[in-house]
């Protein structure tokens, strides 16, 4: 009997030890693959964000291409020519101007990083004065208009008392030079005659920022065409005041081609010209954070829709 439970005892101990003998067998099988499943799922999960991230950048970029980087210093014009539209036979024709050769070009040659400073204090002080509600702010030194809440006013007469503090003859002589270099760039890039190049309106200083639209004034964003928005048009030119990824984020200019769009990255005094028909659809991106300024000057071929220089009242 005790040899009985001695052994009955001993079968017990043998068998819960083989259990755990097994159980040890098998942790210690089992351990490695439970070592290496969390990294690996971690791998593969992150794998997977990868491949969506990378979809998804590519895809709502859209075949995004930049024409000029902000990190690109321009010392000539680097010039783009595409088709001319046949935009421009709907209106008169003006030999040695209405544009027969089209393109795009940017340089960082034409206008100083001080003048474009300057140009921007000028926008500075006129803008706080009024500014609109939504995001997008104009001042027309031409014309006057000035961007107020969700109106416009004519800041010359508005702040008729004040208008000799808030801007110089020299802010207008430095526009006035400015501008002169501008067309003397596009005469020569698109083979015109300077001469036979006009200021036309509107001609006018941006501020954008990203508070959202408050009025139609305030999308700028939409893709559009100069020559169709602006009737007047052949040539656009663009001066930037601010730098792209440093002053704000988005606010990219981009040219909308069939297959492809094609991005210009504003930098403090660089310039920006092209025809103005649809051979050149464009748009700017929404500015996502910080402040972007830029001067829109534009000409026409047509001597009826030119404009003088601005000036004091
Ligand atoms: O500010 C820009 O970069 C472009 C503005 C524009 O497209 C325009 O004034 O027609
Ligand atoms: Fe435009």
């Amino acid at each position: 009997m005790a040899v009985q439970r001695r052994g009955h005892v001993k079968t017990a101990d043998t068998s819960s030890i083989e259990k755990k003998i097994k159980r040890g067998i098998v942790q210690r099988q089992s351990a490695p693959h439970r070592r290496y499943s969390v990294p690996l799922l971690l791998v593969l999960i992150g794998t997977f964000i990868g491949i969506l991230v990378w979809l998804y950048t590519k895809w709502s970029n859209d075949n995004t291409d930049a024409l000029v980087s902000k990190g690109e210093i321009l010392t000539q014009p680097r010039v783009f020519t595409v088709h001319c539209s046949e935009d421009y036979q709907k209106y008169k024709h003006f030999p040695g101007c209405t544009p027969t050769k089209c393109g795009r070009a940017v340089t960082d040659s034409v206008v100083t990083t001080a003048e474009a400073q300057i140009l921007k204090r000028i926008a500075e002080r006129a803008l706080e004065l009024g500014g609109s509600d939504g995001g997008a702010s104009i001042l027309d030194l031409h014309s006057g208009a000035l961007s107020m809440g969700k109106k416009f006013v004519n800041i010359y007469r508005y702040f008729s008392n004040q208008i000799r503090h808030i801007f110089t003859e020299e802010d207008f002589e430095l526009y006035r030079e400015v501008r002169g270099r501008i067309q003397k760039a596009i005469a020569e890039t698109f083979g015109l005659e300077p001469s036979k190049l006009y200021l036309t309106k509107p001609t006018f200083f941006s501020r954008i920022n990203s508070t959202s639209a408050k009025t139609t004034h305030d999308e700028y964003w939409h893709p559009h065409i100069d020559k169709v928005t602006y009737g007047s048009f052949d040539y656009t030119s663009l001066l930037y005041l601010t730098d792209y990824d440093v002053d704000f984020g988005g606010g990219r200019f981009i040219f909308m081609d069939p297959n492809s769009n094609r991005t210009v990255e504003p930098r403090t005094g660089r310039v920006s010209f092209f025809s103005s028909g649809s051979e050149n659809l464009h748009r700017v991106e929404k500015v996502a954070w910080g402040t972007r300024y830029a001067i829109t000057v534009s000409f026409t071929c047509d001597p009826d829709y030119a404009i003088a220089d601005p000036s004091f009242p």
